[in-house]
């Protein structure tokens, strides 16, 4: 065969594989129109390449972010390199369903996508060639990974029966907020509280109706707080909260909230209704507090005071 004829052979089989691979390519010109569509193209997005030949990309693709789209093509251009975009920087760039109905949740494909730069001779870039990979079963298992992580995260640090956080993520919270409110001057204030006469409620309608008043509690907790506060159960009944940006009076105004709703609450177990109470104690950060240790016991002083007092109120702590 000669040469000529060897060079066609070879651009059949190219075309061959184009049309058959499982790999989007459209080719566009300078002026976005589209010049070339192969079968995956027309398979996924139901048209026929005759139909979409000369039309502006932009307009059979109306989803595909055009300014975005623009600047990376001027880029393949200028420098005549390939670009590439994956999932994770844009879940796809043409949106076409997923047809993995099996193996995948996705609404949608997933795709990788690379601009590739065609030249002519004279090494001008002519052409571009956008190349679309199906990557949607990887995107999905990384997608269902990434979850399964944060769940497993989020349960490693919360209380399963407050559902507040538990004491040693507490801990770190309340260690976080020293140093920030120390490095920025700025008030910070820490709350115990603690159900009064519990060993009472577990003696007297059992441990359920207990629990129920620890979860009532974390949900009444939940209901209040800012969201830069964060909550957790320490101990058994004894609850912490840390509020930053607060002075103890302040903290005091939430802390009085929170025994009021207690105290106005009833608690109900199988047919009968009971009422409960809660002490709390308020520590301000201050600076002969050296350690979080430091800040929870001068917190823990103050709800002691509050029990010694006659319990169903809130103490703020006082250096001596
Ligand atoms: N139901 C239930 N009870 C718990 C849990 N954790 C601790 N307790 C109980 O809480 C009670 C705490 O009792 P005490 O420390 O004597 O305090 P108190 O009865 O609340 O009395 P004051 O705090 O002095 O008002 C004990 O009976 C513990 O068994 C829990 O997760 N669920």
């Amino acid at each position: 065969m000669t040469d000529a004829s060897n060079d066609i052979v070879d651009f059949h089989w190219m075309l061959e594989i184009l049309q058959t691979i499982d790999i989007g390519l459209i080719v566009i010109d300078n002026e976005y129109n589209i010049t070339t569509w192969n079968a995956f193209m027309e398979n996924h997005s139901g048209r026929a390449a005759s139909s979409v030949k000369n039309q502006p990309l932009f307009e059979v693709f109306p989803e595909l972010p055009e300014a975005w789209f623009r600047q990376k093509a001027d880029t393949v251009r200028l420098l005549s390199i390939r670009t590439f975009t994956t999932w994770e920087q844009r879940p796809y760039l043409v949106r076409f369903r997923n047809y993995h109905p099996i193996t995948s949740t996705a609404e949608f494909m997933y795709q990788n996508s690379m601009l590739y730069p065609i030249v002519d001779t004279k090494n001008q870039v002519t052409h571009i060639a956008v190349v679309i990979f199906d990557v949607t079963d990887i995107a999905t298992s990384k997608l269902a990974l990434q979850e399964a992580n944060g769940e497993l995260e989020r349960l490693t640090r919360t209380d399963g029966l407050s559902q507040l956080f538990n004491r040693s993520y507490l801990e770190e919270s309340i260690h976080r907020e020293l140093q920030r409110s120390r490095r920025h001057n700025h008030p910070a204030s820490l709350i115990m509280l603690d159900v009064d006469f519990f060993k009472h409620v577990n003696d007297t309608y059992g441990h359920v109706a207990g629990d129920d008043v620890i979860r009532f509690i974390g949900r009444q907790l939940r209901l209040n707080l800012r969201e830069t506060d964060t909550a957790g159960r320490y101990g058994g009944e004894e609850f912490a909260v840390v509020l930053p940006e607060t002075s103890a009076n302040d903290a005091k105004v939430f802390a009085e909230r929170l025994r009021l709703i207690m105290e106005d609450s009833t608690m109900k177990h199988e047919d009968t209704e009971f009422k409960i109470t809660i002490s709390l104690g308020i520590a301000e950060l201050t600076d002969t507090m050296s350690t979080e240790q430091d800040w929870i016991s001068s917190a823990d002083h103050a709800l002691y005071e509050s029990k010694h007092n006659g319990r169903n109120q809130t103490t703020i702590f006082k250096t001596k």
